[in-house]
């Protein structure tokens, strides 16, 4: 090939491909370029307003689209699942610090992977670890508010807390480790891998991890951290040695399947980074919800009295259907997982259009529980929605769909409800004076920034 035609298919390749999807232009997305960064959530909002449940972004090469229609994500995620694979920048930057682990997996061999880890999130499983995690919920619960939650009432960044609890519920749950002693290193690994990840999944130019940027050396020292912690955790396992298998949790599991230590490091890794900080960001907007809506909070304390034994982490829409109706509700306003994304192998058709092979799409959950069809009055916390028929639910993917649906979705369900029940059974959350809400922040989670400060006051059990 001459250098006339590579330069001409250089040219080519950096071009967009028009679909006939309307979007910002590259003029806008370039003026845009620092609020895109600083908020994408109100970008989403912003370009779904102005241009409707299909839009294209101004890439070089293959198109990419913002899909905000539910049967189309339905078709990307479930029904066609296999021709659209995590092929993108920011599942490839979130490998960067979890290896090929289940989560950031683009290869179809995620699925052996699964099937190994699947049993560690079964029911029976389920039920024998909820005294882990209640064990979790009130130590920290203990600890924080023992001290500082008298009669009258004190602030708390319940943010804090539920990150605490978030990743001991982990490793006491799947790991049967007490991760008390390396927590804070392990929280600070994981927040700045997380930081990092979000800023590589971002940034225009993709760097190599072999080149000494300023993010790259941090997540490179970020990821050492989270080896570490892994390599200890595994090494102690090991050490307890195994009579027929190392334990029927999850890291027994991976143990006995005949991975590689490396292998074992990714899944651990990836479980603690998409295990802890998605429940921990849910169950502080969740608590902020409460502490705003009084009359809510009062009911799920008067239904947690009328259900006085220990709760587990299942069949809590039979035994306390309100108390789950608003953890469904507050992760539909606040959906920890703000965007997925696809890249599809071979041509399709999405929204009526025909789109080729390499079509990049972004699924935003945020947008999607924001649709004012099907959700009336979208912006208000109204947990009755999820009392009744399922109204809605096609427009409802806090864990996303289809095969890659979150595998530990009933884990953090059954989490989130036992934390509530700890934490509100004697304690009462409400806004401190002078109230505004923190700002939602897309990081790996969307959280709230600066942290979420709420007045909790003891009640000494029952309503307040
Ligand atoms: C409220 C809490 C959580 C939310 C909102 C959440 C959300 C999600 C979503 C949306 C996905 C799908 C991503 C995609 O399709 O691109 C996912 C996948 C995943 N989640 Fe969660 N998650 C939560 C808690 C957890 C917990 C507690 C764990 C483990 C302890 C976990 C482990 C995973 C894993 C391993 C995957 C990848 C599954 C696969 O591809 O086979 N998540 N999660």
């Amino acid at each position: 090939m001459s250098v006339t035609t590579r330069i001409q298919a250089f040219q080519e390749s950096m071009q967009p491909t028009d679909v006939g999807v309307p979007g910002p232009t590259s003029l806008e997305m370039a003026r845009g370029f620092r609020s895109i960064r600083a908020d994408p959530l109100s970008f989403l909002v912003a370009v779904s307003g102005r241009f409707g449940d299909l839009v294209s972004f101004p890439v070089p090469g293959a198109p990419a689209l913002l899909l905000n229609d539910p049967a189309d994500a339905r078709h990307v995620l479930q029904t066609a699942a296999r021709n659209w694979r995590k092929e993108t920048v920011q599942y490839a930057a979130l490998a960067r610090v979890t290896g090929p682990g289940l989560l950031a997996s683009a290869e179809p061999s995620w699925i052996e992977h699964r099937r190994l880890a699947a049993p560690a999130f079964h029911h029976q499983r389920l039920l024998a670890v909820s005294d882990q995690v209640r064990a979790a919920a009130r130590d920290a619960v203990g600890a924080t508010l023992d001290r500082s939650a008298p009669a009258h009432g004190r602030t708390v960044d319940v943010a804090a807390l539920t990150h605490t609890i978030g990743l001991d519920a982990v490793g006491r749950a799947l790991f049967s480790t007490d991760l008390s002693g390396q927590a804070q290193a392990l929280l600070d690994a994981t927040s700045d891998a997380a930081e990092l990840v979000v800023r590589l999944g971002r940034s225009v130019l993709p760097t190599a991890a072999w080149t000494p940027t300023r993010t790259n050396l941090r997540l490179r020292s970020a990821r050492r951290r989270l080896d570490s912690g892994a390599a200890e955790i595994i090494a102690q396992r090991r050490a307890r040695g195994a009579t027929s298998t190392h334990g029927d949790d999850l890291l027994g599991l991976l143990l006995d399947s005949g991975m590689t230590d490396g292998e074992v490091r990714d899944e651990l890794v990836t479980m603690v980074v998409a295990g802890h900080e998605t429940v921990a960001a849910g169950l502080a907007w969740t608590l902020m919800l409460l502490a705003e809506h009084p009359e809510a909070q009062d009911r799920l304390r008067a239904e947690l009295a009328d259900h006085p034994g220990p709760v587990t982490l299942l069949d809590h829409r039979d035994q306390l259907p309100w108390t789950r109706a608003v953890i469904d509700e507050a992760l539909r306003l606040f959906p920890p997982a703000w965007a997925l994304s696809r890249r599809s192998d071979a041509a399709d058709v999405i929204g009526g259009r025909e789109v080729p092979p390499g079509t990049l799409v972004i699924i935003s959950p945020w947008l999607m529980h924001r649709r004012e069809d099907p959700w009336t009055e979208p912006l208000a916390f109204r947990p009755e929605r999820f009392l009744d028929s399922g109204a809605g639910r096609s427009a409802y993917l806090p864990f996303g769909l289809g095969p890659r649906l979150c595998i530990g979705r009933e884990f953090a369900l059954g989490e989130m409800v036992v934390v509530l029940a700890e934490l509100l059974r004697e304690h009462r959350v409400t806004v401190p004076a002078g109230w505004s809400r923190p700002r939602a922040e897309a990081k790996v989670a969307v959280h709230p920034r600066g942290g979420m400060p709420l007045v909790v006051t003891r009640t000494g059990g029952g309503p307040a």
